[in-house]
């Protein structure tokens, strides 16, 4: 009887476990490796549309996931007195059929471990330190674990993809930096907050506060613009020192208690805002996929969409091609290629939205809020431009 062929995944978020899940559903034998000591926790909420929805219903889980919906009512515009500027409903930001989804980012990835966690193997706190191909398989090293030979090995291990630098190289070579950094991190409720978000922005500097689900938690958001950093990705103290020094100076609205709330924060989440873009997402015996490969940025609200779909199609086209590896991962390319392309391109337009780089800007854009045929218009505009790419594939049934 042929052996199932082994595939190591690195990254256990939402394009990892996907993947897992296709490929297990497709006879593979799949383990996950997890630099975290669990299923990390943490982040706002991420959006679902378009061919990605399709792709949860194939995996039954759309239900699952459509019942852990934010069901946001809308974003409130504030001044450095708390006084609100303006507001955008949810129905004007989108969402008009009632199809797309918006579910904070560790309620998905929960559910898709536990649709995996009995047929796929998970190694916690461990990551991959060298990988060596050859003609029949690729040998890999690990921090702490027994080396190991796959057949494959597909990085799922998001922006600083530890898989895409052993194998292509250092990220700034693939790194489009679009001059942003921003922090999510959770506190108690204490605004009472009832499904909206408020927003208080300066220029290059942008405070949120958020709260969905059941209301006893909130998350904040610090955004603010800068020339690249550098830091220790790994060291969530120097990160808060970074945000610390950006929004030290800046008084208003809730800023000096978001601050504080920070200092104690267990569930923070701190990155560049950035897009990934590759000539290829394969070499070999290894490939890419989601951010690792092809991030559209955090704020694009479109990096989920792409992990869910990009990880249907190459389990898809990997079953297809009945252990023709090399095939499969040209193939993955060709169908995915328009649709990142297309996603990345939204993800340009949406990240400029979070960031105002002038007052006049802000007084533009308040002015414009207590015009609601005017918001609405432009909004129902980007929407259809949203709607669009999400959609711009279509779903083989492999
Ligand atoms: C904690 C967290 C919070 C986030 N918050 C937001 C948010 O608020 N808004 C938003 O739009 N996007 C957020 N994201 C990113 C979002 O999840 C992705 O853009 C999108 O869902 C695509 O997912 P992905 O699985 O490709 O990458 P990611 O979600 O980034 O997942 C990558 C996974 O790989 C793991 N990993 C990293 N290095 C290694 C290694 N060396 N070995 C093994 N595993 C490794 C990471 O710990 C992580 O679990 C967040 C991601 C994380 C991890």
């Amino acid at each position: 009887m042929k052996q199932p062929m082994r595939v190591l995944i690195s990254g256990a978020s939402i394009a990892g476990p996907a993947l897992a899940y296709w490929l297990h559903r497709y006879g593979f034998e799949v383990t996950v490796v997890e630099r975290a000591p669990s299923l990390r926790p943490g982040g706002y909420a991420v959006d679902i549309r378009g061919a990605a929805i399709s792709v949860l219903e194939r995996m039954g889980i759309l239900d699952d996931v459509r019942s852990l919906d934010t069901h946001m009512t809308g974003v409130y515009f504030v001044n450095d007195k708390g006084k609100i500027k303006g507001k955008i409903s949810e129905a004007s930001m989108g969402n008009q059929q009632g199809m797309d989804i918006e579910i904070m980012r560790e309620n998905l990835s929960n559910i898709l471990f536990d649709l995996t966690k009995d047929k796929v193997t998970y190694i916690w706190g461990d990551s991959i330190t060298s990988i060596h191909e050859s003609m029949s398989g690729v040998e890999v090293q690990y921090t702490n674990g027994k080396p190991d030979t796959f057949d494959l090995i597909i990085g799922a291990d998001g922006i600083h993809s530890n898989v895409r630098t052993l194998k292509f190289g250092d990220e700034d070579q693939f790194k489009r930096t679009l001059g942003c950094y921003i922090s999510i991190f959770e506190f108690e409720n204490y605004l009472n907050l009832d499904h909206s978000q408020m927003l208080y922005t300066v220029p290059g500097k942008t405070v949120g506060m958020y709260s969905a689900n059941d209301k006893k938690e909130a998350k904040g958001m610090l955004v603010f613009q800068s020339e690249p950093l550098k830091y220790d990705r790994y060291n969530t103290e120097e990160q808060k020192n970074l945000i610390k020094n950006a929004f030290e100076e800046l008084n208003g609205w809730e800023t000096p208690n978001l601050l504080q709330k920070l200092i104690n924060a267990s569930d923070f989440y701190f990155d560049e805002i950035c897009q990934i873009h590759m000539p290829t997402w394969s070499d070999g015996r290894i490939a890419l996929v989601g951010d690792a490969a092809y991030c559209p940025s955090p704020l694009s609200g479109q990096g989920t969409s792409l992990a869910l779909v990009g990880a249907y199609v190459l389990a898809g086209e990997l079953k297809a091609a009945n252990g023709d590896y090399k095939r499969s991962f040209i193939t993955y390319e060709n169908v995915m290629k328009n649709f990142v392309e297309k996603n990345q391109k939204i993800g340009l337009l949406t990240a400029g939205g979070m960031i105002e780089k002038s007052n006049f800007k802000i007084l533009l854009r308040n002015a414009m809020l207590r015009f609601p045929i005017l918001m609405n218009g432009m909004f129902k505009m980007i929407t259809r431009m949203i709607a669009k790419a999400a959609n711009e594939i279509e779903l083989k049934d492999y």
